[in-house]
């Protein structure tokens, strides 16, 4: 049994928290942090670990990622000048604002563009991040024009969502600035908080000894048959939603690249629901809660998407809270009551008599009261009215949701999650089913300490190795990759279980409506090498590796696919630099038949998927150094976006100083084409 009273360290009282997933976006560009997640070091707590030692190896390390976040972030003492934070990525200088739109719920959208020319400077700005607009040139800690959330980025443009339109300003040149999440870390440290007590109370009492392996998992001895909604099911998806049906208390859904993993989890809260079961459904971004979203809302499942309105997807905007509240009938009487306090203001405000005034503004504190009762009574009614919640992980502690426990929790992507944000939502509920892969990659930390110390082990991970088998189901048909692209990652990560599904295991570019067969279009595995080439790797102000000569024949890959017919936004490129991004941007920017391709770090790319993907490695040095590329799973995922191509460019010499890599490339050699990078001479 766990001991009930134990503190908490000292340090924690003091301790600042924030969470690392805002930070995704920040790790893209900074060539320190390209270290931190290197290799598959991160064993460290591999034994079983009790709730005590959590809580107490949690507490500092948290803190330390927050100090991470915050030297990242505007708010940092190391920021002293203005230009040292452009270049840091934590501000971008000298803006205008070039639209401005009101109706996201009453938030107003305001764009904006550089002063200086077509792209935005290298920056750590990431979807959703949290932001204050300030005048270019205004000191350091001026007060801000507004403060808002970042809604939408372009490569030339940013978009934000504000509450209200700043008042002044706006035809002045501007700056904005990244903030430090506050909101988060304080929702992290009321979790550990909770999380020391739940053993006694709560509704996970009975889930926390499960979950750190005091008390063994439990499943119903009843045979569990059901109907599946989706027709298209294969048997391990069938036999996974089985297991998780029977689950009492925790099941684990392993989904490899392309497996249907959220096809999986929709169908388990389409069969729950039909029980009667009360569910709170997360995942660690806001993109991934809404996939789920988009799903249930033809199945006319009644639910509702907790979230900032600037956090979703335009299509689900419908399902948010915020907009069921509006609809409520509570609603509606707040509304009238608001209307009236603002007749009885204007009354006060000509009333001469003091008995009149005392008797307006008594009747206004009474109204004000009715006011905001009906509007929580509008929010809870929404919230009990559910079968369904979602939010992500941290804001499941959003105070809406405040006294609400559900009977089960799910937590999609729980592989890209830290454990604490894991918590946020477990400790809701007596039951859970998590999905995720812990071969693709983990959370991003911006504490290369606090990465060592374990913080970046993911609970998916730590329940796989507790309990292995016992609870878990792995989806072992995948619908993405032609089968020459699966096979490298099923054999090197899983056990060669994965096999491609009929409809995509031979399928080619050149299917695709108007692409021709080309030499560029017609090979599934390309293999180009710049060995010999002269294309050494160098370093940027940020000390992020990049590649220019490499840069430059993934675009003209990019080129020739285009020529060939396939569509410019069935392209990716992927690299696991930053600096590298940010090449490659400049170059496709020059070529305006590339617009619509996308470029991006391996990380920012994870759950995503193009017809045909390019990977730049970038490393060409005579060392043989490969730096975070030998991290397995970093790998996986970016072949395992390919769906009809997946071209590797690369100098074949350093990286096959790595085992792993050397294999990734004799593989493609066996059974791709190899070119050497000079046939892309100097287009
Ligand atoms: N049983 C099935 N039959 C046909 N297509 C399927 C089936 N299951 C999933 N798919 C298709 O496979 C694709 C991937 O599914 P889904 O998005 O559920 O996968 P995922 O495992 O969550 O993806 P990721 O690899 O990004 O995590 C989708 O296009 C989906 O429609």
């Amino acid at each position: 049994m766990f001991k009930r009273d134990f503190r908490l360290p000292s340090s924690y009282k003091d301790a600042v928290f924030i969470s690392s997933r805002s930070a995704t976006h920040t790790q893209e560009k900074s060539g320190k942090l390209e270290i931190s997640n290197c290799g598959n070091n991160n064993k460290i707590s591999n034994d079983k670990i009790t709730l005590e030692q959590f809580v107490s190896r949690m507490a500092p390390l948290i803190d330390m990622e927050k100090e991470a976040e915050i030297s990242l972030s505007m708010n940092s003492g190391a920021t002293r000048s203005l230009d040292s934070a452009q270049k840091k990525g934590s501000t971008i200088l000298n803006l205008k604002c070039v639209d401005a739109q009101t109706g996201l719920m009453g938030k107003s959208l305001l764009e904006f563009q550089s002063n200086k020319g077509d792209v935005l400077p290298p920056h750590k700005f990431g979807n959703h991040d949290v932001v204050v607009l300030k005048p270019n040139k205004s000191d350091l800690g001026s007060p801000p024009l507004g403060q808002g959330v970042v809604y939408r980025i372009k490569d030339s443009s940013i978009t934000v969502a504000f509450d209200d339109i700043p008042e002044e300003g706006l035809n002045s040149p501007l700056r904005l600035e990244k903030v430090a999440n506050e909101v988060t870390y304080r929702r992290m440290k009321e979790t550990l908080i909770q999380l020391s007590k739940s053993v006694q109370k709560g509704p996970a009492a009975d889930l926390v000894p499960v979950l750190f392996g005091e008390r063994p998992p439990t499943v119903s001895k009843k045979d569990i048959k059901f109907t599946p909604v989706n027709s298209n099911l294969d048997n391990s998806q069938k036999d996974a939603i089985s297991k998780a049906l029977s689950s009492k208390d925790l099941f684990l859904l392993h989904g490899p690249p392309g497996t249907g993993k959220t096809t999986t989890v929709v169908e388990i809260i389409l069969q729950e629901v039909k029980r009667g079961t009360k569910i709170l459904a997360c995942a660690a971004s806001n993109i991934a809660v809404d996939n789920i979203v988009e799903r249930l809302v033809p199945h006319r499942v009644k639910l509702v998407r907790v979230g900032h309105p600037a956090r979703l997807l335009p299509q689900v905007l419908e399902s948010a809270l915020d907009a069921q509240v509006l609809r409520g009938d509570n609603s509606a009487l707040a509304n009238d009551i608001r209307k009236e306090m603002k007749a009885l203001n204007g009354k006060l405000l000509k009333a001469k008599d003091k008995n009149t005034k005392r008797d307006i503004r008594r009747e206004l504190k009474t109204l004000s009261k009715e006011e905001r009762k009906r509007q929580q009574l509008a929010v809870t009614d929404v919230i009990k009215n559910a079968d369904v919640v979602l939010t992500t992980l941290t804001g499941a502690l959003s105070k809406k949701l405040d006294g609400f426990s559900f009977d089960l929790v799910i937590i999609d992507e729980a592989a890209q999650a830290l454990e604490i944000a894991c918590w946020i939502a477990l400790l809701k509920g007596p039951r859970c089913i998590l999905a995720g892969d812990h071969l693709q990659l983990p959370p991003t930390i911006q504490s290369v300490e606090a990465e060592k110390k374990g913080l970046g082990r993911t609970l998916f991970e730590r329940l796989t190795d507790l309990y292995g088998d016992d609870v878990t189901s792995m989806l072992t048909v995948q619908y993405r990759m032609h089968e020459l692209i699966m096979n490298w990652s099923s054999e090197e990560l899983y056990d060669g279980k994965i096999k491609a599904h009929s409809s995509v295991a031979a399928h080619t570019l050149y299917e695709l409506e108007d692409v021709k067969k080309s030499s560029s279009a017609e090979p599934t595995l390309l293999l180009v090498d710049i060995a010999g080439c002269d294309m050494e790797e160098k370093k940027d102000e940020e000390d992020s590796t990049l590649n220019e000569g490499e840069a430059a024949v993934a675009i003209a890959h990019a080129r020739r696919l285009v020529e060939s017919g396939v569509q410019a936004a069935n392209i990716g490129i992927i690299t696991p630099y930053a600096a590298q991004v940010v090449q490659l941007k400049m170059l496709k920017s020059k070529e305006d038949k590339l617009k619509d391709m996308e470029i991006s770090t391996v990380d920012g790319f994870q759950g995503r998927e193009k017809e045909a993907i390019i990977i730049s490695m970038v490393r060409s040095n005579s060392k043989k150094e490969v730096g975070f590329l030998s991290d397995r799973r970093r790998m996986n995922v970016a072949v395992t976006r390919a769906r009809r191509q997946c071209c590797i460019i690369c100098d074949t010499e350093t990286v096959s100083g790595d085992k792993f890599l050397k294999r990734l490339i004799e593989y493609f050699e066996e059974h791709g084409e190899y070119l050497s990078a000079s046939e892309y001479g100097t287009e």
